[in-house]
């Protein structure tokens, strides 16, 4: 069994593939590198033989946590590293190790499936665009505030934006102008994320016409979805590419 991990800056996405089954044979979300250790130990029948990973944390922060699945599990850990160049894809930065190596794993994917020209999107803390042209030159991307981050942004420097998690996922709803507090702020912070995604529809069309295909993943991929229904949704694109980046013969 394969454990895989995508470590961003807020959760741990974890999954474990049989090679026996197709798909996922286990798979979740957890906040901690404590939570994610217990919950895989308590996973029945669970004989993990590899790990691969991708993290955008410190250095510190991810060997800590590599070192405490070699001792969990016994199991050695493949980690992503950054490259100029893989599956046809080039890295478009200035210094290639300073993109994310999240945003390099889900332009590995994107490429792959898409074949041609893609705009990829990944909602997590940070919201990202990332751009590959036909023939695999990554054109740059951009990076903006979360959904996570706007609403901690506006509750940490106000005195009166206040409100709970089931009052936030009660307002998206809809997205009508907001007659409380929590619908103002949450269908405002959705609005925002919406009008970043429709620049870079722009933008892409003005670069490829309507010949592109455009992937959503992250966490809050859901929220703009139906704002994009050209678009693919694409939960483990991070993992498509890390398949790619950490290949386990
Ligand atoms: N099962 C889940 N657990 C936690 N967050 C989730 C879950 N499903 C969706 N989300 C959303 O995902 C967002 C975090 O996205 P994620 O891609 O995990 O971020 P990051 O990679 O930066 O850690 C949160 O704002 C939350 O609203
Ligand atoms: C842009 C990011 C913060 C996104 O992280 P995430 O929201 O997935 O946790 C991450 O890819 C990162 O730290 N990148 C390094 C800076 C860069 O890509 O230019
Ligand atoms: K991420």
């Amino acid at each position: 069994m394969i454990l895989e991990l995508d470590c961003g800056n807020s959760f741990i996405k974890w999954r474990v593939l049989d090679v026996n089954k197709v798909g996922a044979s286990a798979e979740g979300v957890v906040g901690s590198d404590v939570a994610l250790i217990e919950t895989l130990e308590a996973l029945p029948g669970l004989l993990l033989t590899r790990c691969r990973m991708v993290s955008v944390r410190a250095p510190e922060e991810t060997n800590k946590l590599i070192a405490a699945l070699e001792e969990a599990f016994g199991v050695t850990v493949c980690c992503a590293v950054s490259s100029r160049e893989m599956a046809g894809v080039r890295n478009g930065y200035e210094d290639f190790e300073r993109l994310g190596l999240d945003r390099w794993l889900a332009m590995l994917g994107g490429f792959k499936l898409a074949a041609g020209p893609c705009l990829v999107l990944d909602f997590g803390t940070a919201a990202t665009a990332d751009f590959i042209a036909a023939d695999g030159e990554h054109l740059g991307g951009f990076i903006c505030p979360g959904m996570p981050l706007m609403r901690n942004q506006l509750r940490t420097h106000t005195r009166k934006i206040r409100y709970d998690d089931a009052a936030a996922e009660r307002a998206l709803e809809r997205l009508s102008p907001g007659r409380t507090t929590v619908e103002a702020v949450e269908r405002g912070c959705t609005l925002m994320i919406r009008g970043f995604v429709l620049t870079q529809l722009e933008l892409a069309r003005a670069y490829w016409g309507d010949d592109f295909t455009v992937f959503l993943t992250g966490g809050d991929a859901d929220l703009v979805w139906d704002a994009v229904p050209q678009a693919r949704l694409v939960p483990d694109l991070v993992f498509v590419g890390l398949a790619m980046a950490c290949p386990l013969s």
